[in-house]
């Protein structure tokens, strides 16, 4: 992509209503747009990096045996009339109602509605177990919506919803999604750690919430040590042994968020717990008939009596992953995107655009990297180079690519990567070798 033919609003300034690092980024790197309190749209840059996540976080469900279905952000009331939830959910819940006076809402979460699918078709156990998924817009009418995309109002996510006979295979569904959660944050390039949580509106009896580390996090966490040099499962499948042993490896060390943690109760000796700030990024529910009671999705059992199925949820925070990936990865000069997610592979700066030699080097080298396969941003401006290092620095590309007069009369490439900083001097088929 050549930056003259790209939108990139980015900003010299700090904006002022920006409080946390994430937000500030995000705005100067033209990242993202405020509509209007919690509201955002997403500008071409942001959008990528938020697509980048929702693949992997797709790939990951995949691989853990949910399948992808897209339920709407409007749902008929009546369906939480049937759970109750209608009026226990309070003021978070913005509620419409449409030409005809029926009421309706704009979905906080889907359990009721994924409920009636299942109800409406799955009748014998012999259909179980299954785990329903999708990626798709949220809106809670947040109080207080702050931190840019971290508290929003209209937010994405990725929410499945397991169905088992029983508690006995709700809970391997469970440890399936506690796993699959593990891989997914790895590939995101983030270090989140599994906490005993709370389970709110939600409900249920079992959760855990999945925290990412970063100084500017909403919730206090409280963890033993040793859990962050726990190797991340990679196997492709595991049995349901295998994975209640990861699980319990995992929970076996102390952590606990703030709104649950007991320091009177915690047995974890002064020098091995830690206490840090964090994000939650996932969070993952048991909650049985909660609502496969109400709303009647019952399945014929084994023995042939009609038995009420076991359920569970999962979340992810698609969108609030965006500013917390940049929240625990960015330096003073900016972003640093983990390769992953990162919304172009390689940052190309020609130092001299107009000047013929340069133009035709960088045309080239953009040539043979994108054929290459490697998503390229080229900076093919004619702004200064030191205005041209700032805003590869600040929009976090892995990797920068630099290419001027000097550098075209020896036939070298300087390479820089972001991460580490570190810089080399390469000809321009070791550059291609090194990014390729
Ligand atoms: N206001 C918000 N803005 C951005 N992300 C949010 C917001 N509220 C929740 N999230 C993200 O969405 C994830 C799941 O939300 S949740 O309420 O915990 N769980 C559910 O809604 C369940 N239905 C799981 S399927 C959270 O872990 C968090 O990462």
């Amino acid at each position: 992509m050549r930056l003259s033919q790209f939108f990139l609003p980015t900003l010299k300034e700090d904006p002022k209503e920006a409080q946390i690092v994430s937000h500030r980024l995000m705005l100067r790197a033209g990242m993202i747009q405020q509509s209007s309190a919690g509201i955002y749209s997403w500008l071409p840059l942001g959008h990528r990096v938020l697509k980048n996540i929702e693949n992997i976080v797709r790939e990951e469900q995949n691989r853990a045996g949910a399948l992808e279905i897209l339920m709407p952000t409007l749902q008929p009331a009546d369906l939480w009339r049937e759970s109750g939830r209608y009026d226990d959910y309070g003021k978070e819940m913005l509620r419409i109602t449409d030409r005809h006076d029926r009421d309706m809402l704009y979905g906080p979460t889907n359990e009721e509605q994924v409920t009636d699918i299942f109800r409406s078709h799955v009748k014998s156990y012999k259909n179980l177990p299954l785990n329903l998924y999708h990626i798709q817009w949220k809106f809670r009418d947040e109080v207080r919506p702050r931190f840019g995309i971290m508290r929003g109002r209209e937010f994405l996510m990725k929410d499945a919803y397991s169905f088992d006979l029983d508690y006995e295979g709700a809970k391997i569904a469970y440890n399936n999604m506690f796993v699959a959660y593990l891989k997914t944050f790895a590939r995101l390039g983030v270090k989140a750690i599994p906490l005993r949580a709370d389970t709110g509106p939600i409900g249920g009896d079992l959760s855990h919430e999945f925290i990412v580390l970063a100084d500017t996090g909403e919730s206090e966490v409280f963890y033993h040590k040793d859990l962050l040099g726990l190797e991340t499962p990679t196997q492709a499948e595991y049995s349901p042994e295998q994975l209640q042993s990861i699980v319990d490896e995992w929970t076996g060390y102390y952590a606990a968020a703030d709104d649950m943690h007991d320091a009177e109760a915690c047995d974890v000796a002064e020098s091995d717990l830690i206490t840090r700030r964090g994000i939650e990024v996932g969070h993952i529910f048991h909650f049985g008939d909660k609502y496969s009671k109400p709303l009647g999705a019952s399945v014929a059992g084994p023995d042939g009596k009609e038995a009420v199925v076991s359920m569970g949820s999962y979340g992810i925070g698609v969108s609030r992953l965006v500013g917390g990936i940049i929240e625990a990865s960015h330096d003073e000069n900016g972003i640093i995107w983990p390769a992953s997610v990162a919304p172009f592979d390689v940052g190309l700066i020609n130092l001299k655009s107009g000047d013929e030699a340069c133009d035709t080097a960088c045309t080239e080298f953009y040539g043979k990297l994108t054929n290459a396969g490697v998503d390229v941003l080229y900076d093919d401006t004619s702004g200064r180079a030191g205005e041209k290092f700032a805003k590869m620095d600040l929009i976090g590309l892995p990797w920068q690519a630099t290419i001027g007069p000097r550098g075209v009369k020896s036939g070298v490439v300087e390479v820089k990567n972001r991460a580490s900083g570190e810089k080399q001097e390469l000809s321009l088929d070791d550059a291609l070798k090194l990014l390729v």
